[in-house]
């Protein structure tokens, strides 16, 4: 039987990839970099599955040259470098990875949140750097328990970030578009963004980047927010106003930021960011473990070969796409 054409953006693991070329006739751009646009145009021309990673623009310049495209599928849970409205007016299914990362991101967000309150980071440079001369000259951080978490974006990793943020004593509060109507059973409380930037602590945000949050914390929001608040961004980097932020902790508007993602990322070693004594960044890590990443893998394939198949995506993020006739 006929091998299907597929693009693959990246390579992926092992097991996953070789589930996928039992199937399929594999083009796979294997640099660090993203793959340049018009190798991508040009590879796609007879393509009927793309396997996508963030860093690549799927839009409807990129659709109109794939002739033979029957699914998009990507290993990760957001999709903003995603066009869904071009895919699904082409009738293309895109897959995402939802589920398999939540704890796993819950545990980083958590992680940055505990390690900025009690600067592990600038600890363990302070042992290194033999300056532990005495118990006077610890960096010291401040508590947890009994303060105040505002979640910005109480989804999957926002709740697995609740759970946590409860067993160590912090009060929760959050703000989505909409409350949910389990909010009662995560002990959270629902309030308005603005209540949440003046009320919070600590402020972790796992909003999606679309058209409504690029740029949701700004210089306002930054000025609303307690002399002695943490923010940490373990969402996309332009939900932030990067230059905005770099004031806000520059000028100690605000305490502390802790960010696995950045705008732009990756970050140039000479960002402004970097010569800050307040910040704690880790290089877009939240679901990079060898069980999650494994578990992505398999899940972007089973979504990439249902859609090869005219099958339905296990986990497709427009399920409305209309297929050819009689093709399921
Ligand atoms: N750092 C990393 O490595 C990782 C980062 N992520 C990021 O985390 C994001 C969240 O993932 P996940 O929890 O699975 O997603 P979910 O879709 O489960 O949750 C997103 C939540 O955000 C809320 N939301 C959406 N838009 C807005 C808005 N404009 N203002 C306020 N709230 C909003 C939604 O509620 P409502 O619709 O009611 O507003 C929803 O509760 C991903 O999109 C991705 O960008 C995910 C995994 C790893
Ligand atoms: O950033 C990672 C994702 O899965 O989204």
């Amino acid at each position: 039987m006929a091998k299907y054409k597929v693009v693959l953006t990246k390579e992926t693991w092992p097991a996953a990839m070789e589930r996928i070329e039992q199937h399929c006739e594999v083009k796979v751009w294997k640099e660090a970099e993203p793959i340049p646009r018009t190798l991508l145009l040009e590879w796609l021309k007879d393509a009927e599955g793309l396997f996508s990673t963030g860093d690549v623009k799927v839009d409807e310049d990129l659709l109109a040259n794939a002739h033979q495209l029957r699914v998009v599928a990507q290993s990760s849970v957001g999709y903003d470098n995603i066009d869904i409205d071009a895919c699904t007016r082409r009738g293309i299914p895109f897959g995402n990875t939802p589920g398999v990362l939540v704890e796993t991101t819950a545990d980083l967000a958590f992680a940055l949140l505990l390690g900025a309150a009690r600067r592990i980071h600038e600890c363990w440079d302070f042992v290194k750097s033999g300056k532990w001369e005495s118990t006077n000259n610890i960096p010291f951080g401040v508590d947890l328990y009994g303060k105040t978490l505002g979640i910005v974006g109480m989804g999957d990793i926002g709740c697995a970030v609740a759970r946590r943020a409860k067993a160590c004593g912090l009060n929760i509060i959050y703000y989505n578009r909409t409350r949910r109507m389990d909010d009662q059973l995560l002990e959270a409380r629902y309030v308005d963004f603005r209540d949440l930037l003046q009320e919070s602590d600590f402020i972790i945000t796992l909003v999606p980047l679309s058209n409504q949050s690029r740029g949701m914390f700004g210089a306002k929001e930054f000025a609303q927010m307690k002399p002695s608040a943490y923010f940490i961004n373990a969402a996309r980097g332009s939900i932030v106003n990067t230059e905005a932020l770099y004031e806000a902790l520059k000028s100690k508007q605000i305490a502390y930021a802790a960010l696995d993602v950045t705008d732009p990322e990756p970050l140039a070693g000479d960002n402004p960011l970097l010569s800050l004594p307040n910040i704690l960044i880790t290089p877009h890590i939240g679901s990079a473990t060898y069980e999650t990443r494994n578990r992505m893998a398999h899940l972007a394939a089973d979504n990439l070969l249902a859609g090869l198949g005219r099958q339905a995506l296990p986990t497709c993020v427009n399920p409305t796409v209309n297929y050819p006739q009689g093709a399921l």
